[in-house]
């Protein structure tokens, strides 16, 4: 096929936003360039989508039914409608979608399908001679760490001790993990994610029957993690490079604006978790808590703590009245990517989603990372470690929990003036931001990206 031609893929990512939101990403610069994308999701989760398709004469949104299943609450969608022990149930919903969805790509007819949690669609793909691509989300450190071949999963499930060490030839690194985070990993590996099946082997399955792994990812930041997964699946690992979207063009919510415009430059601590987290009502409180002891004005966007019904209802005895007018902590959705880029805003407290995390090194806010669950630890790993961008929040080494003090404590690390880590994590940061901010960078990425799918062709 001629390098020229322009493509035809359909998009079928699992039903959480942040992989919604990663798959519209790249779907945006794939269109950019002439190709055409057929995005399959959820019919209610269309309307959320549309104002950030670029493209509409491109990319066309075709809703897809999520089918009932027993103990799934009726109307679900995505992951964000659901707690997380349900989703399992969504996992299995989609599995159900199978023959639609080989009917429609029957019908499409096009060159890729993109997907990441559906194992099946090769098979089906292969069947019908459409290429299928696994447009992995999570890092490829993440990948190496947990999927690699090298841990055998097909024939035995990970185990916290597995978990506390590398694979075998896993490239040299600071990602080592805690043991309540191998204990929590290895829970989480083995828990049944859709019709029986563990989030792990489901994984493995998807990477293995795949014509290509793609990440969202730089050679420059992690290309060794890439290397390892191209020789241990021993499949193309294509990069799409950092995929950094456009800001959206709406504007701050005037309430947001008129909080923040109230504070110096980069005097003001920014706190978003994503859009699944919800933590303890504990941990919650040792959150905000410390955020208020910092004595820094903070904005601090969160799901209302497991139990509770509101924020207002989990906020400490006496908390609001202390820090009326310097804090504020919101329960609803926010537009995390237009505070990053607020000129009050100086540091981000990120759970490492890597959305999130994305948008956080393209900005000048300094990090501090509270990894939560699943590729969130490893991603705060690389960031912490390998790339020193940025401080974690001390853990307990058995219970994981933060405090109040450890919160403070990170983010003073980065805040204050004359902390040696300040300038360090500072010094990185601006280098990475250049980098990724930087003109052609973006181009090159994803013009290598379109010449590997070309190649995929044949
Ligand atoms: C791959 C999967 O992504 C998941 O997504 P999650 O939503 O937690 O986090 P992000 O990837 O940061 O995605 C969150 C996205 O939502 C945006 N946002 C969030 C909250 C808000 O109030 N307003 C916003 O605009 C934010 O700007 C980002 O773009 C998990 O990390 C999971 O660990 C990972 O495997």
């Amino acid at each position: 096929m001629a390098d020229q031609q322009s493509f035809h893929i359909a998009m079928y990512p699992w039903f959480a936003l942040g992989h919604l939101t990663s798959f519209l990403h790249i779907s945006n610069k794939l269109a950019q360039r002439g190709h055409k994308i057929s995005f399959l999701l959820p019919p209610k989760t269309k309307p959320k989508f549309e104002p950030f398709n670029r493209f509409p004469d491109l990319i066309t949104f075709i809703p897809i039914k999520v089918p009932d299943v027993e103990g799934l609450p009726p109307g679900t969608e995505t992951t964000n409608d659901v707690p997380f022990p349900l989703h399992s149930l969504l996992m299995t919903a989609m599995d159900l979608t199978k023959p639609i969805i080989e009917a429609y790509l029957c019908d499409l007819k096009p060159h890729f399908v993109f997907f990441d949690f559906t194992y099946w669609l090769p098979e089906v793909s292969g069947r019908l001679g459409i290429k299928s691509v696994h447009y992995c989300t999570i890092s490829p450190a993440t990948v190496g760490y947990l999927i690699s071949p090298e841990r055998k999963l097909l024939e035995k499930s990970s185990t916290e001790a597995d978990l506390m060490k590398p694979p075998p030839s896993f490239p040299p690194s600071s990602i080592k993990l805690h043991s309540h985070e191998a204990r929590g990993l290895a829970a989480t590996a083995a828990k049944k994610c859709g019709s029986g099946i563990s989030f792990l082997v489901r994984q493995l399955l998807s990477f293995s029957g795949s014509d290509a792994i793609s990440f969202k990812a730089c050679t420059e930041m992690e290309g060794p993690f890439c290397k390892y997964i191209e020789k241990q699946f021993d499949k193309p690992v294509i990069l799409a490079g950092p995929v950094v979207p456009e800001p959206p063009n709406s504007v701050l919510d005037e309430h947001i604006a008129n909080f923040l415009d109230r504070f110096e430059a980069e005097s003001v601590v920014f706190c978003a978790f994503g859009s699944e987290c919800i933590l303890d009502k504990n941990q919650f409180q040792e959150l905000i808590l410390g955020l208020e002891l910092t004595g820094l004005p903070f904005l601090a966007a969160l799901k209302a703590p497991i139990g509770a019904e509101t924020i207002d209802s989990a906020l400490p005895e006496g908390f609001s009245d202390r820090v009326k007018g310097r804090g504020f902590v919101y329960g609803n959705w926010i537009q995390q990517q237009l505070i990053l880029k607020h000129h009050s805003v100086g540091c981000f407290v990120t759970h490492c989603g890597s959305g999130s995390l994305s948008e956080a090194l393209i900005n000048k806010c300094q990090l501090v990372l509270l990894p939560n669950v699943g590729d969130q630890i490893i991603n705060a790993r690389l960031m912490g470690g390998d790339l020193k961008v940025g401080v974690e929040v001390e853990k307990g080494e058995e219970d994981g929990l933060f405090t109040r003090d450890g919160v403070c404590k990170a983010v003073k690390a980065v805040t204050d003036d004359d902390s040696e880590v300040q300038k360090e994590v500072r010094t990185n940061h601006t280098k990475w931001r250049e980098f990724l901010s930087s003109e052609r960078l973006e181009d090159s990425y994803i013009d290598g990206f379109i010449q590997k799918l070309h190649a995929l062709l044949g």
